[in-house]
């Protein structure tokens, strides 16, 4: 049996993404997270690894200390995995040029908003303040420019009348958990690449809005 595909997980909270994933890859078939690592202490993920009994590991900024030397200390620690894959999963810092290109073509990130749209922090309130009626995530390969790499994937929801963040968060939440993994398995069984700025699917370029079935 082919080996299945190395993922390190980041992450900085609680790590419902990352039980997601843990959950899909518990037969190691296709895929097998290898590491998990924090930025902050008291992510929960953390817990949630060890009781999977999954490597943790956590890298914390010091005082002043320049982002590209965390970032030099965090790949140290995931290249000793070894991973074929490295999976942002609400890891809430922004990452070196440096660094993104090291990983470029094999690290992902989700996103929670229908990218383009509501690129940064605080994704649910703005779409609610601007009106959306509807709002989702988006997995995409991760580049240098913030939020701006090639979607891979999105999935949509309703935004209601009487929506608050907590609540639209939730059942985004619920459509991340569904879509995360998936494409987690597409890389690890070789279908899905990036290749000149765009990602792609079975050889086929997936378009701006993520893939979409015929
Ligand atoms: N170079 C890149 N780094 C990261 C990307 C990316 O696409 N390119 N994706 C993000 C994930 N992310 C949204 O999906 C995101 C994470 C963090 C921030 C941010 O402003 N972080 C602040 C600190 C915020 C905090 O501590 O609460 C910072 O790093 O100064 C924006 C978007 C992961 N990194
Ligand atoms: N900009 C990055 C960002 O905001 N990512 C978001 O953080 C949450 C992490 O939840 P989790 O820790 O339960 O997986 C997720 O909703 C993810 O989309």
């Amino acid at each position: 049996m082919a080996a299945s595909c190395r993922v390190v997980v980041l992450i900085s909270g609680n790590g419902s993404n990352l039980q997601a994933i843990i959950d899909a890859c518990q037969d190691k078939q296709h895929a097998e997270v290898v590491a998990v690592i924090s930025n902050k202490p008291e992510a929960y993920g953390l817990i949630r690894a060890h009781h999977a009994q999954i490597d943790t590991s956590c890298v914390i900024a010091q005082k002043g200390e320049k982002r590209a030397d965390y970032d030099e200390r965090l790949a140290a620690i995931i290249d000793s995995y070894q991973p074929d894959l490295i999976v942002l999963a609400g890891f809430m810092r922004i990452l070196s040029d440096g660094f993104v290109e090291r990983y470029l073509g094999r690290m992902l990130n989700i996103h929670p908003s229908l990218l383009p749209k509501f690129t940064g922090l605080d994704t649910h309130q703005r779409a609610i303040e601007a009106g959306e009626t509807e709002h989702g995530a988006s997995v995409h390969f991760v580049i240098p420019e913030l939020d701006a790499g090639p979607v891979i994937l999105q999935a949509k929801v309703p935004v209601y009348e009487d929506d608050t963040p907590e609540l639209l968060a939730e059942r985004v939440h619920e459509q991340e958990h569904a879509i995360y993994p998936l494409v987690v398995k597409w890389f690890a069984n070789g279908r899905l690449a990036m290749k000149d700025g765009k990602a792609w699917l079975d050889g086929n370029a997936i378009g701006p809005m993520g893939y979409a079935p015929d």
